[in-house]
């Protein structure tokens, strides 16, 4: 039975982060393996900044910056390969013009169908660079371009995948290859349309890639390999004293990630929920660390679960002519944030107002009042945090909720949530 592997951009991020990835793979000789990996560090960032400067007809400095993110994936290559290095050479070079001969152009189409084309190379250059290096290596792989595997529609920045005829590309394409003992290697996050134009899942949308292909290829497991031991009860980088969840249920992954929690993509569990096929999450820092377990059945006694989400901007709106906040006042803000594709964190409702919470995405939020104010008096307030305890108990509530001079406060049994200015 195949397992799938999902690498996120941290694991590739410089040549010994790639030799690193190879020492795992190393220690899984006879088994169907199917790789998937993400851009290289932060380059959907920087490419991203390339695809903003295109779109504003700033030419000289899209290119500008294309040259950095070049320059950063022929130097890892120029390090990290001997004799594959011609060969990879040759292979970024088809990625780098693929990108080059679109920002000589100019901008006539939408926005998201040019971040998709630019942005997608990250995810290319990254597994051209890894598979070149594994066959040094002596890990036989095979790179596949994802966009002849995933279809997806046109919704760019947010494809959605044509699960029957991927599926089909899954058996023809990739099941042969780990049949006869390959390992397949290639992109997460990114798809093509029957125009073969690129597209994007979504950001972070590796994982659910992953996810994708463990259930069209019915896999034993999927591991998503990361910097941490483990899904944590929060994020260690935030929380100190964060502890390591050796179990959860598929269920709470998706609630972590629904209150803001960035450790897996809510959108991996659903794939991979529907055949019962268990998630790893381990760290490619320390391989015998035992990682977090994610299956399908009641995990008990879980610790509280501590989510923090900064940069959040809190929208109070009151209706202008008293009136109460019923379907029709709903209707206008559902159809609003559908529009503008904003999702509100937190809600609260009043008699005549509503309390919305959002990340704050400065000209999203600012369409956003201007467009509600027509029928709403509105107030954004910026600069909040929006803290989530899940599982509280009294210690926790003590250490985090305590002292927070809140806007906003929620409590069920489950949950515990408050909305504070940055301090
Ligand atoms: N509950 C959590 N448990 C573990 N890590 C978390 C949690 N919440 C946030 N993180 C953060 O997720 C990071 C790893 O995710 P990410 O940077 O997206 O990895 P990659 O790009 O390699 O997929 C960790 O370094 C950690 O700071
Ligand atoms: N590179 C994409 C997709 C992704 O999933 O990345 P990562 O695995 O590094 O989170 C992004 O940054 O959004």
């Amino acid at each position: 039975m195949v397992k799938v592997f999902k690498f996120g951009g941290a694991s590739v991020n410089s040549v010994e982060r790639i030799k690193n990835v190879a020492a795992i793979l190393q220690q899984y000789p006879n088994q169907q393996l199917l790789v998937v990996i993400s851009a290289m560090g932060k380059t959907t960032n920087a490419l991203e900044k390339v695809a903003e400067a295109f779109y504003q007809q700033k030419k000289e400095e899209a290119l500008q910056l294309f040259e950095q993110v070049k320059l950063q994936h022929i130097t890892t290559a120029k390090y990290l390969l001997v004799t594959n290095y011609l060969a990879c050479e040759a292979q970024l070079k088809d990625f780098f013009t693929e990108v080059e001969w679109l920002l000589h152009d100019r901008p006539v189409r939408e926005y998201d169908y040019y971040y998709d084309q630019i942005v997608c190379s990250g995810e290319l250059m990254s597994t051209a660079i890894v598979s070149h290096y594994l066959n040094e290596a002596g890990i036989r792989n095979e790179w596949m371009d994802v966009r002849d595997i995933i279809r997806t529609d046109d919704n760019f920045r947010d494809a959605n995948i044509d699960w029957a005829f991927t599926q089909e590309k899954v058996n023809d394409l990739i099941r042969p290859v780990l049949d006869e003992g390959s390992l397949v290697l290639t992109q997460g996050f990114v798809g093509a349309t029957d125009e073969n134009e690129s597209t994007t899942l979504g950001r972070e949308g590796s994982d659910y890639t992953a996810a994708v292909f463990s259930n069209m290829l019915d896999a034993e497991s999927q591991t998503i390999w990361k910097d941490v031991e483990s899904v944590m009860n929060a994020d260690p980088k935030e929380i100190a004293d964060a502890v390591s969840i050796p179990e959860l249920n598929y269920t709470e992954v998706i609630e972590m990630a629904y209150y803001g929690a960035q450790v897996i993509h809510p959108k991996t569990i659903k794939p991979l929920q529907n055949k019962s096929i268990p998630l790893f999450v381990k760290c490619f820092l320390n391989k015998d660390l035992p990682g977090t377990h994610i299956h399908n059945n009641t995990v008990r006694q879980l610790p509280p679960i501590i989510v923090i989400k900064r940069n959040q901007v809190m929208v109070e709106l009151k209706s202008k002519d008293f009136s109460f906040i019923g379907e029709h006042n709903t209707e206008i803000l559902y159809e609003l944030f559908e529009k503008l594709f904003i999702t509100p964190t937190l809600t609260q409702n009043g008699a005549i107002s509503i309390t919305y919470a959002f990340d704050n995405r400065e000209e999203k939020i600012s369409q956003f009042a201007a467009e509600a104010s027509q029928n709403f008096d509105v107030q954004v307030t910026p600069g909040l945090t929006l803290l989530t305890i899940r599982h509280y108990d009294n210690a926790s509530l003590k250490q985090y909720a305590e002292e927070k001079q809140f806007l906003v406060r929620q409590q069920t049994t489950q949950n515990i949530r408050l909305l504070y200015r940055e301090g």
